[in-house]
């Protein structure tokens, strides 16, 4: 009988009796007299310790310190309950085994953040964040906590209650709304528009309007409100979406949604009841309340203009009354939104499109071919779930279709569109994707780049640009400022953002603040970043609306499924020497030019060529990409490659059966439509970079052949043992392991030291190498300068070096790699101390990353 059950026997609702008898087994493991006066009140109390009359007996206790729970009863039917929820920081562990593991994440996945989800345990956490977001997408407080209780094995603790109630308590209760053109503030919460009244500023900004929709000056203070009996709907409904299901009879022709077999439909139905027994949804009171409705609150507030966060100065084509009045319409709006934040009630912004009858509509649809996945149209129904446009960032993994998600947006709303990119490769993807999937006409859509800047004809259409175009403070050639001219004159109804983890806090608060836009998506992969500037996308664009898990997409055949492996390289006695004795940039290239690591990579190639295999080699190292592909006699690509020369290596790579491998430098992270890909080397990278690494992923996972039986897509990361890069290679790979991605770490590869065609086999060779590595001069040593600033890489590295905290490995064997035979590898495991878990886990327990409200209550424990 384990302590946990002791406590329950001891504390079950229906068993309040302190005459608990203990049996053998537990007098053994609490080593307790037979005859001592126990005093077991202390459990129902939430103490930890067992204590007897005259001296504490806390022979256990002691091994859980302060994770000691068990005041916290197991629920009689916890084994049908897949979660736990911990009372000190909000973490929640859910059994990823669990028959209704899948409906109870979706559940958390709107309410909290996910930190881990390999196979079988996931890990969440809720944060202010996640449940400003969660109340953002229509969920009420009671529904949350309701359902946690459900969900829970053990009662949901008082904390976690009071953290939900004071995180969702004022978020999410205000928006504002732009509807026939006039901004409101509106709540369902009379008593909370009322209260927003009494502040002087809110009010101030008030317009009140006669019968006769004449504007009267707002009395001080009022509390008249207008009520708008029309519900606000809870049409679930994406308009794109319904639209294209009508014209082509549902999402069942996605590859997904294949009828199902008996079996899985009775298996389906199994899990729904048991969801539903836990959960207690009960689907006709969920239709009763959508027919019931709320009613709405609101007031209106200056914007007649619908002016928000443009400057009005900018736009050329204004008279100076309309300035002024421009002018007077932005401050209010402004001071009301920023009001709002300081008095702690954010208003979520809406976009009620339908009735945005200023702006001009775009003739825009999908194409009755383009069907979109499930869970493509489960991240836009968080977006459209009330009719309206909820701005906010959805995250699916890399190849996961992010850019059909942004166009079905934009075919849903249908007002003009500005797209920014952060190249302007990825600009002409965006267009090409526009003409693919949907019905736009070319000349509805222009792009705005250093080398070409269009503007659309007619009086709606869509722009794509960069980042960096819009943000540029610099001086501007005559095209480009007549082009921002344009681009800041009017008014979009959609603002899409794509990558929006790469952009810095700065120019994204430049952008957003100079385009004035109704509703913004911003779109990513690796909502990762290491400072705080995560934090504020939250606030420049909106909560997050949906994260996808990427194994359920790998294991419907959405992404492929990849096997990871790291590659363990010895480093020779000779480099190891200088290794030990070099500066920071020499040890770099000793480490990445180590002899048996190119070994390593020409084995890699070979053997996956023969499998038939297109294999992309990265090196961040121009030196060692360069040198690395000359001796292996394969094609490269670096930034000082011309386009043709890249045009030519590409196209090779991708129809020519003879040129299997390919050489990339940085430029192939962002800044080149790479070809698919099944294999990938990484001989040197960039630092600590999760986003790198998982981007570089990315290029795996579109693998048309995913779909084949069997079918693995394969990454390795090639590192010098006892070098600096196994750490940063620890380091790299945490996203992906919080993901469900498991790595390998390789040790042996078998077979290779007898193959006779390796590189610097001699020891000759290998000297040479090393001359000509200590030889190399500065600019040699450095990694490519290029592309957009990965600040996640450099401040991880900072805050690592700060740490100090070395990755623990312990050993496994296994005879295969998923086909890879002859490997001998081992595992990763986690260590109790929880040394190996990422940044934000291993920094959980400590109070740094503690909500104010936790610091508080711990404070108070
Ligand atoms: N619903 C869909 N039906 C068919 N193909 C799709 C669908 N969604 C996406 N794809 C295809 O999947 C591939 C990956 O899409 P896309 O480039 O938009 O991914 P992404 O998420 O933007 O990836 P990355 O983060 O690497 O840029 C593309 O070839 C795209 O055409």
């Amino acid at each position: 009988m384990s302590k946990r059950k002791i406590d329950e026997a001891s504390t079950s609702e229906e068993e309040e009796d302190s005459d608990v008898q203990l049996d053998d087994e537990l007098q053994l493991r609490l080593h307790v007299p037979r005859n001592a006066n126990l005093d077991i009140s202390s459990l129902n109390t939430g103490h930890n310790e067992v204590v007897i009359e005259g001296q504490k007996s806390d022979l256990i206790s002691h091994m859980f310190g302060k994770e000691d729970y068990t005041y916290l009863p197991l629920k009689k039917d916890h084994l049908s309950r897949p979660l736990w929820i911990s009372p000190e920081n909000g973490h929640i562990i859910l059994e990823g085994f669990s028959p209704i593991a899948e409906q109870a994440q979706d559940f958390l996945v709107a309410i909290s953040e996910p930190v881990s989800r390999p196979a079988h345990i996931h890990e969440y956490k809720l944060t202010p964040y996640s449940l400003y977001a969660a109340v953002s997408v229509g969920l009420e407080t009671e529904d949350i906590i309701e359902v946690l209780n459900r969900l829970s094995k053990v009662p949901v603790p008082e904390s976690i209650t009071q953290f939900i109630r004071q995180c969702t308590l004022s978020y999410g209760k205000v928006k504002l709304v732009l509807k026939h053109n006039r901004y409101y503030v509106e709540s369902s919460h009379p008593e909370t528009l009322q209260m927003l009244l009494k502040d002087q500023i809110i009010s101030s900004g008030r317009i009140v309007r006669d019968d006769n929709d004449q504007v009267i000056t707002a009395p001080e203070g009022s509390s008249a409100l207008l009520v708008n009996n029309k519900p606000t709907g809870k049409d679930l409904s994406i308009p794109g979406i319904q639209q294209q299901q009508q014209q082509q009879g549902g999402l069942e022709e996605d590859n997904e949604k294949k009828p199902l077999s008996l079996e899985e439909q009775a298996k389906k139905q199994q899990e729904e009841k048991l969801f539903g027994a836990v959960v207690q949804i009960d689907k006709e009171d969920e239709e009763d309340d959508l027919d019931e409705g709320e009613q709405v609150h609101s007031f209106e507030i200056a914007a007649e203009q619908v002016e928000k966060l443009k400057n009005p100065c900018i736009s050329f084509r204004v008279s100076l009354p309309q300035m002024i009045d421009r002018i007077l319409t932005l401050r209010s709006s402004k001071n009301i939104k920023k009001r709002c934040n300081d008095i702690d009630y954010p208003m979520l912004e809406e976009y009620d499109f339908r009735n945005d009858t200023v702006n001009a509509n775009l003739e825009i649809d999908l194409k009755p071919t383009t069907v979109i996945r499930p869970y493509q149209e489960k991240s836009l129904s968080k977006m459209f779930g009330n009719g309206r446009a909820r701005s906010g960032i959805i995250v699916l993994p890399c190849g996961a279709g992010k850019t059909l998600v942004g166009i079905t947006a934009a075919c849903t709303i249908k007002k003009s569109c500005l797209v920014l990119c952060t190249s302007s490769v990825s600009v002409m993807q965006w267009k090409q994707q526009f003409l693919q999937w949907s019905s736009i006409k070319e000349n509805q859509i222009a792009v705005f780049t250093s080398d070409c800047k269009e503007k659309f004809s007619g009086s709606s259409g869509i722009v794509i640009s960069t980042y960096s175009m819009v943000a540029n403070k610099r001086k501007r050639s005559y095209d480009a400022q007549k082009m921002m001219e344009f681009l800041e004159s009017r008014e979009w109804g959609f603002l899409l953002l794509d990558e929006v983890h790469v952009v810095p806090a700065n120019m994204f608060r430049t952008v957003v603040t100079t385009i004035a836009a109704h509703a913004k998506l911003g779109l990513t992969a690796t909502l990762v970043r290491e400072d705080e500037k995560i934090d504020d996308l939250n606030f420049l664009i909106g909560p997050k609306l949906y994260e996808a898990n990427w194994m359920d997409l790998a294991n419907k055949g959405h992404i492929a499924n990849v096997q990871c492996a790291e590659i363990w390289c010895p480093m020779t006695p000779e480099f190891y020497k200088e290794y030990l004795q070099e500066n920071s940039r020499k040890r770099t290239l000793l480490y990445v030019m180590n002899p048996k690591k190119f070994q390593a990579c020409q084995y890699l190639i070979q053997y996956h060529e023969t499998r038939g295999d297109k294999i992309i080699v990265f090196s961040d190292n121009v030196y060692a990409l360069v040198e690395y592909a000359k001796k292996l006699g394969k094609p490269y690509i670096y930034g000082g490659t011309g386009q043709q020369e890249r045009m030519r290596i590409l196209q090779n790579f991708q129809y020519n059966p003879a040129v299997n491998t390919i050489f990339l430098s940085k430029v192939g992270d962002t800044s080149i439509d790479l070809p698919e890909a099944t294999c990938l080397i990484q001989i040197s990278s960039h630092y600590g970079s999760r986003r790198q690494e998982a981007q570089r992923l990315g290029r795996i996972l579109r693998a048309k052949r995913r779909n084949d039986e069997g079918f693995n897509a394969f990454f390795y990361s090639l590192v010098s043992r006892d070098t600096q890069e196994m750490y940063y290679s620890t380091k790299r790979q945490q996203f992906l392991i919080d993901q469900g991605y498991a790595f390998k770490v390789i040790t042996n590869l078998e077979g290779m030291d007898s193959d006779p065609n390796l590189v610097f086999r001699t020891h000759q060779e290998q000297m040479d190498l090393l001359k000509g590595v200590l030889l190399a001069n500065e600019a040699d040593l450095k990694d490519e300068e290029f592309g957009t600033v990965d600040d996640v890489g450099r401040i991880t590295d900072r805050k690592v070096a700060a740490k100090g905290r070395p990755a623990k490995r312990s050993v496994t064997t296994s005879k295969t790699l998923a086909g890879g035979d002859n490997m001998a590898y081992l595992e990763y495991s986690r260590n109790s101390g929880g040394q190996f878990s990422s940044r934000g886990r291993g920094q959980a327990g400590s109070s740094k990353e503690h909500h104010a409200f936790f610091k508080k209550f711990l404070g108070r424990k």
